[in-house]
């Protein structure tokens, strides 16, 4: 008899995403984003951090402080990177799953790569204008944001082997 404790499409990727984003430094706000094609395949992945190619040493993670001292300018959004890191691949009709709503620049490039799904968890920053101005360009864009409700609040992984 088959497994029924399965976890289920939603789950999964969103499970990803928050994976990756435990990948990120940012001491604040972890970020993991992962796009699903129409078929459930999993074309990209990416989480909130600094420049490839550069040492992160290099860069301040401040909130607060001269802009040019914080990290805003320079961070890479957990979307931006995982549309980036399909290096080019057509993303019309996918999905994409990220631990936290998108911001007004992120939305941007959601939309203009083809994704017509937003899955998202947290939306800590909807009173902000970023999260408005998401909001209103999904809307005209017609890109359907969907809040996951997981029905548990935990999953576990674990490394223990059996031998
Ligand atoms: N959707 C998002 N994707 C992201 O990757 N981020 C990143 C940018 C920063 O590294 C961090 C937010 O930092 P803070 O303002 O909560 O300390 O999360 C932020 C948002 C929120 O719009
Ligand atoms: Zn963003």
């Amino acid at each position: 008899m088959k497994r029924t404790d399965y976890i289920s499409w939603d789950e999964y990727f969103m499970g990803i995403s928050l994976l990756s984003g435990m990948r990120s430094k940012d001491p604040s706000t972890q970020v993991g984003a992962c796009i699903v094609d129409m078929d459930n395949r999993i074309v990209s992945i990416g989480y909130n951090g600094f420049l490839n190619g550069c040492s992160d040493e290099d860069f301040p993670w401040e909130r607060e402080g001269d802009f040019l001292n914080t990290k805003y300018p320079y961070v890479v959004h957990a979307e931006q990177n995982a549309i980036l890191n399909a290096r080019g691949k057509n993303l019309e009709g996918c999905s994409i799953y990220v631990n936290l709503f998108p911001c007004h620049d992120c939305a941007r490039n959601i939309i203009q790569s083809g994704i017509k799904k937003v899955y998202y968890l947290d939306d800590k920053y909807k009173d902000t204008d970023s999260t408005k101005a998401s909001k209103f360009m999904f809307e005209k864009a017609k890109v359907e944001c969907i809040r996951l409700k997981p029905r548990t609040e935990k999953i576990e992984i674990s490394f223990k082997t059996q031998d």
